[in-house]
C-alpha cells in the first residue's frame, strides 16, 4: 500500500490509543499536537501519558482492551506488546469502518503515522508507507534543520493574516499571485533573518504598491 497523505482536522475526534508505553506516547504525543481527543485504555502509563492526563489532554480507562470500548472513535492505535489484543482490535475497527494503526503490522494498518514537521499550520508530513520509517525520521531531522527560522510560529501566522488581506484587496487574480510569491521571496527565502516589524511593513508596502 502506498499511503495518500489525508490531511484532516482532528479537532473534536475520538482517537483511542491501546496501551500505554513507548510506542502509545510516541502516538498520544502526536495526537495531542493536532487537538484530538484522546482516550487510553491501558493498565499501565508512560511518565509521559501521565503528564498529558494530568494536564487534562486526555482521558485514561486504567485497565485492558475490551472490544465495546471502540464505539463511537473516529480511529484506534492499537500499540500494546500484545499481538493477539492488536489483532482483535484490527477486526473490530474493520467490521466498524474505523481507521485503524497496528503499530507492530503495517498489514493491519489503514492508516499510517507520518514524520512529522509542524510550525503552527505549516504541517510536512512525511511516509515510506511502511517501507523503512527510519528514512521518514532521517528525512524529518533534515527538512526540520532546512526550514530556518524564517518559518517560524509567528510568521507564518503572519503570512496568513497577509494573504487574506491580499485574498480580499486585490482582484487581478494573477497580480494576486504575483504579490503572494513577493512576499515570500522577500520574508521566508532570504538568507537574512526577518524582523516581524519589518515584514509587516514590507507587506504593507507591497499591497500599496499594487493596489
Ligand atoms: C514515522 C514514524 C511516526 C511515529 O510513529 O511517530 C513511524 N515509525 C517511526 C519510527 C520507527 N519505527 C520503528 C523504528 C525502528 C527501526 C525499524 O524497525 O525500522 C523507528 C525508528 C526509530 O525509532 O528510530 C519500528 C517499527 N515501525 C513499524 C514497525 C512494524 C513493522 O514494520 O512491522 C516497526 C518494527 C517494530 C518491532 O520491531 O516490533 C511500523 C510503522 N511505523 C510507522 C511510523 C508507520 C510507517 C511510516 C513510514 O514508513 O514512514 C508504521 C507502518 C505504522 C505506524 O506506526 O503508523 C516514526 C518516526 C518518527 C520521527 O520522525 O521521529
Ligand atoms: N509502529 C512503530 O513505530 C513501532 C515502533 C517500535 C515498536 N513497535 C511495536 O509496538 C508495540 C508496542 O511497543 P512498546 O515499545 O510501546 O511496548 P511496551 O511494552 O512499552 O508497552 C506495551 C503497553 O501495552 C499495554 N498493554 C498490554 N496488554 C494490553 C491490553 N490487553 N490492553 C491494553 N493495554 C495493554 C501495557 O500495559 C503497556 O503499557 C510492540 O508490538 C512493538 O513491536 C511499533
Amino acid at each position: 500500500m502506498t499511503a495518500f497523505p489525508f490531511f484532516i482536522d482532528l479537532k473534536g475526534k475520538k482517537c483511542i490509543v491501546v496501551g500505554g508505553g513507548k510506542v502509545a506516547s510516541r502516538k498520544v504525543e502526536i495526537l495531542s499536537r493536532f487537538n484530538g481527543d484522546i482516550v487510553i485504555i491501558s493498565p499501565e502509563i508512560s511518565h509521559k501519558i501521565k503528564l498529558l492526563k494530568d494536564s487534562g489532554r486526555l482521558v485514561h480507562i486504567s485497565r485492558c482492551y475490551e472490544s465495546s470500548d471502540i464505539s463511537g472513535a473516529f480511529m484506534i492505535i492499537a500499540a500494546t506488546s500484545d499481538t493477539l489484543v492488536n489483532e482483535n482490535i484490527y477486526k473490530d475497527a474493520v467490521n466498524l469502518g474505523i481507521f485503524v494503526n497496528v503499530a507492530d503490522d503495517p498489514k493491519k494498518c489503514t492508516f499510517f503515522f507520518p514524520s512529522i514537521v509542524k510550525r503552527n499550520d505549516l504541517v510536512i508530513g512525511i511516509s515510506t508507507s511502511g517501507s523503512y520509517p527510519a528514512l521518514s525520521k532521517q528525512i524529518r531531522k533534515k527538512i526540520d534543520s532546512i526550514i530556518n527560522n524564517n518559518i517560524n510560529e509567528d510568521i507564518m501566522s503572519i503570512l496568513k493574516e497577509s494573504r487574506e488581506k491580499v485574498i480580499n484587496e486585490i482582484e487581478d487574480d494573477h497580480v494576486k499571485a504575483e504579490i503572494l510569491d513577493k512576499v515570500l521571496e522577500e520574508t521566508v527565502f532570504t538568507d537574512s533573518q526577518i524582523d516581524i516589524e519589518h515584514f509587516k511593513i514590507r507587506m504593507n508596502d507591497i499591497l500599496q504598491k499594487y493596489k
